[in-house]
């Protein structure tokens, strides 16, 4: 089987790795020249818990030109549309398309590309941190929920959830995988965006009482809308989801704060408290907090990114 992965930024690698290592055929692809080189150079390296280097096949999008079985999407969200353009030569009716990225909304922009049959979306809770080009840092566990959006494409996604399986990478066949994705942009919603706002910890914006306010807040935000578009949410539960991972990964600074805050990169805001503002537009729901947390963002983006 040859697998792709679209956007070999940290998850990419962690996933491109622990399939080559199941013994996968595994192109990855990105378009980071020094990245591309010091892969080609010298292996993928890996550090955290299983110190490696594993030896991977590296180009750029444009260079790929065998039609693969499968392709898995690791591009940040605002990278989406120009990697599936770029990837229109490698994909038939027989390939599956994997969405693995965090926010909302992929799904619409992924039908413009790939049949619908195709596609198959899902979430993870991996973590992985670029530590430099061509080396990735890998810590703890995870797991993946899927689901082929085509329901008469189940098999197809039960036999990826397989490969992913045989990768250690723990994936479930979910039977309704949008509330999952949801949840997890709640969690980023929350943790990413405040953090980054306030440049601090995930533990440290819990600990405080206003902080706590703010997240239940956008919370309840994220789930009036998404009950309007019709995703099976309940607050308590996700609200709970929330709690929990603060406390898993209360000493992290999420990526939102590494992209923006660290490494003065563009963030996915407008695919995690942007879209559940956009969406809450489209049903008449306010949403003060998503909208002004956004703007914010952009307004950070324009002063780290882009000094007058
Ligand atoms: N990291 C995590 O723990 C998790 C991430 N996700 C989601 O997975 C998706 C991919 O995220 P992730 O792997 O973290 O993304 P990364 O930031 O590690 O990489 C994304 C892309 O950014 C470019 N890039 C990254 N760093 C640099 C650099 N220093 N210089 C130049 N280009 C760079 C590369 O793209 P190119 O060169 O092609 O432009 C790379 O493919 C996102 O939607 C994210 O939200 C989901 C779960 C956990
Ligand atoms: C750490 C965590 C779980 C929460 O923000 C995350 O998803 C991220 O950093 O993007």
């Amino acid at each position: 089987m040859l697998i792709y992965i679209a956007g070999s930024g940290a998850m990419g690698c962690r996933f491109g790795a622990q399939l080559h290592e199941a013994g996968q055929e595994v192109i990855l692809l990105d378009n980071w020249d020094d990245h591309i080189n010091t892969i080609k150079e010298n292996g993928l390296k890996i550090s955290g818990d299983d110190e490696r280097i594993v030896p991977m096949t590296i180009m750029k999008p444009q260079e790929a030109n065998r039609v693969g079985d499968l392709i898995i999407l690791f591009t940040k969200a605002m990278q989406l549309p120009a990697m599936l353009e770029s990837i229109q030569g490698i994909m038939d009716s027989h390939t599956k398309v994997l969405c693995l990225l965090n926010g909302l909304g992929h799904e619409e922009v992924i039908k413009q590309y790939v049949p619908e049959r195709s596609i198959i979306m899902g979430v993870t809770v991996w973590t992985a941190q670029l530590v430099g080009p061509g080396h990735v840092k890998l810590a703890s566990t995870g797991s993946i929920n899927i689901q082929s959006i085509d329901a008469n494409e189940a098999e197809m996604g039960h036999k990826v959830a397989e490969i992913l399986n045989e990768a250690k990478l723990n994936a479930i066949y979910d039977q309704d995988v949008i509330p999952s994705i949801w949840r997890k942009a709640c969690v980023n919603g929350t943790m990413n965006s405040l953090c980054a706002l306030l440049d601090c910890t995930i533990g440290q914006l819990f600990a405080t009482e206003p902080g706590l306010q703010l997240v239940h807040e956008i919370i309840h935000e994220f789930v009036q809308v998404g009950q309007a578009e019709g995703v099976k949410l309940d607050e308590e539960a996700v609200t709970d989801y929330v709690m929990k991972t603060s406390v898993t990964a209360a000493h992290h600074y999420p990526s939102m704060h590494q992209d923006l805050v660290q490494n003065h990169r563009y963030t996915e805001i407008d695919f995690i408290n942007g879209a559940v503002a956009r969406i809450g537009d489209k049903h008449d729901i306010e949403t003060p907090r998503c909208d002004v947390i956004t703007q914010l963002i952009h307004t950070k983006e324009k002063i780290l990114i882009e000094p007058k």
